[in-house]
C-alpha cells in the first residue's frame, strides 16, 4: 500500500481527535481508570487488529496507553492505519 504524503495525513487526521502525525507515524495516548480497563481496551484492539492484519505499536503503562500506527513495508502511514486508527475510536466509543 502507498504510504500518504504529508498533506494528505494532515488532512485525513483533522476526522481523528487526539491524534498527531510526528516520525512517520500516527499517534495517540488514552487514559483508563485502572490497568484493568486499560488491557481489557488493549485485547478489544488486538482482535480488531488481527481481523485487519494491520498491529499497533504501544506502550501501557498502568491506566494509559501510547498507540502509533504506521505501515512498516511503506515506511509510513497508509490508509491501513486510518482504518485501524477510526476502528479503535469506535472501539472507545468516540
Ligand atoms: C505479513 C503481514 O501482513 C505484515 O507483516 C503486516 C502485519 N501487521 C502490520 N502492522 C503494521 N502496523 N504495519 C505493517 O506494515 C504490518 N504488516
Amino acid at each position: 500500500m502507498k504510504k500518504l504524503d504529508q498533506q494528505t495525513v494532515k488532512e485525513r487526521l483533522n476526522k481523528l481527535e487526539g491524534w498527531e502525525y510526528k516520525n512517520d507515524a500516527i499517534h495517540t495516548s488514552f487514559e483508563f481508570e485502572n490497568f484493568k480497563e486499560a488491557f481489557a481496551t488493549m485485547t478489544r484492539i488486538a482482535f480488531e487488529a488481527e481481523l485487519q492484519q494491520h498491529h499497533p505499536d504501544w506502550t501501557n503503562v498502568y491506566n494509559t496507553l501510547n498507540i502509533s500506527l504506521s505501515t512498516h513495508d511503506a515506511e509510513g502511514v497508509t490508509e491501513k492505519d486510518f482504518k485501524l486508527a477510526h476502528i479503535i475510536e469506535a472501539l472507545l466509543g468516540n
